[in-house]
């Protein structure tokens, strides 16, 4: 627990985790940023969020990782109530508990899916109804990850990974992740895959992966699975190396660095490979704990 206890009664909205099943980057753009083609899956690891009517923008949080969670106004749910609250000419007076079960820093955009969910909170809790693209809109200025939090499934980002077109997914996929200690900086890991491609090409989705989701194929989807940010996340963290190989070790049928990292993402074929997998990586002192989760997920969702 980290910053007060927990409120008793109020709106609450649970958000998944995402993994990144293809992301293609193009060179850093005049503004930072780079264009991307980012295909999002959100997976049934989750966070909530609970709106609470309070005298005045207070964050909290619990979980194993709450000490690592700023509970100012650079928390994602902190600045969604704001924004939302500055668009009406409200006062942001509202207590934000966080429920975090998704990693900190750990590349499965856990701030992005607390500032899609605290958004969705405060839009029932004060009787706003704000249209979709409204909150889209919103969301794209919290950050790129954001608007997928809000929707969840399968969709291709393009542009900073905020403009999306949502996908048809089969499934269920099954996925074991390995938490690392620590994080790792989304602009380092950037700025590090600007240094070791100074060639990047346009970014492009690949046919291949759509449609091994579509269909639901794990195998195909195994074989079309890429990261570009890969090199550089395990170029920062150099142990992410012997992570990969130890998942792929114990049966995987893929592994790759979630979106940033350092949490690894293995795409593996059913429920008792999860566990497996998950208890070899466990074993093997490679990673600080595992989870399993399945996707698609829905995004963001009033309880
Ligand atoms: C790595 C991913 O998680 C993959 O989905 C995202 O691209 C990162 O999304 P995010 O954490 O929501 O990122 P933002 O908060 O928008 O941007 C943080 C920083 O990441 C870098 N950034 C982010 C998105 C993008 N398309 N190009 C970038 O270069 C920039 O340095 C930016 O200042
Ligand atoms: N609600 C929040 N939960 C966690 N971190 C937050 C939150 N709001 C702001 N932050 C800040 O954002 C930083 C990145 O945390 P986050 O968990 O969003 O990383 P991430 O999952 O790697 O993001 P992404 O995958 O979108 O790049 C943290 O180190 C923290 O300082």
């Amino acid at each position: 627990m980290n910053g007060g206890a927990t409120p008793a009664a109020g709106v609450t909205v649970r958000v998944p985790a995402k993994v990144n099943v293809q992301l293609a980057v193009g060179p850093a753009r005049p503004d930072g940023f780079h264009d991307l083609a980012n295909v999002f899956l959100a997976v049934s690891l989750y966070d909530e969020v609970t709106a609470t009517p309070a005298d005045t923008l207070t964050v909290t949080c619990e979980g194993p990782d709450a000490d690592r969670v700023p509970l100012d106004r650079t928390n994602l749910a902190a600045r969604a109530a704001e924004l939302l609250a500055a668009r009406h000419g409200l006062s942001p007076d509202v207590h934000l508990h966080i429920r975090k079960a998704i990693p900190v820093a750990g590349g499965m955009a856990g701030g992005s899916a607390d500032g899609a969910a605290a958004l969705l909170a405060c839009d029932a809790l004060w009787g706003l109804d704000s249209p979709r693209e409204t909150l889209l809109e919103i969301c794209a200025e919290l950050g790129s990850d954001v608007p997928f939090s809000l929707v969840g499934g399968a969709a291709l980002g393009v542009g900073r990974g905020e403009r999306l077109t949502g996908l048809s997914v089969a499934g269920p996929f099954h996925w074991v992740f390995a938490v690392a200690d620590g994080g790792l900086s989304t602009p380092a890991v950037y700025a590090e895959f600007d240094r070791l491609t100074p060639d990047a090409a346009p970014p492009a989705a690949s046919p291949a992966l759509l449609d091994a989701l579509s269909t639901g194929d794990t195998t195909a989807l195994a074989a079309t699975l890429v990261n570009d940010l890969q090199p550089a996340a395990v170029s920062l963290r150099p142990s992410l190396a012997a992570t990969l190989r130890a998942g792929l070790d114990a049966g995987a049928l893929a592994a790759l660095v979630s979106g940033s990292g350092p949490t690894t993402a293995f795409l593996v074929k059913d429920p008792d490979a999860a566990t497996a997998v998950a208890a070899a990586l466990r074993a093997s002192g490679t990673c600080r704990t595992t989870h399993t989760a399945t996707s698609p997920a829905p995004g963001a969702t009033l309880l």
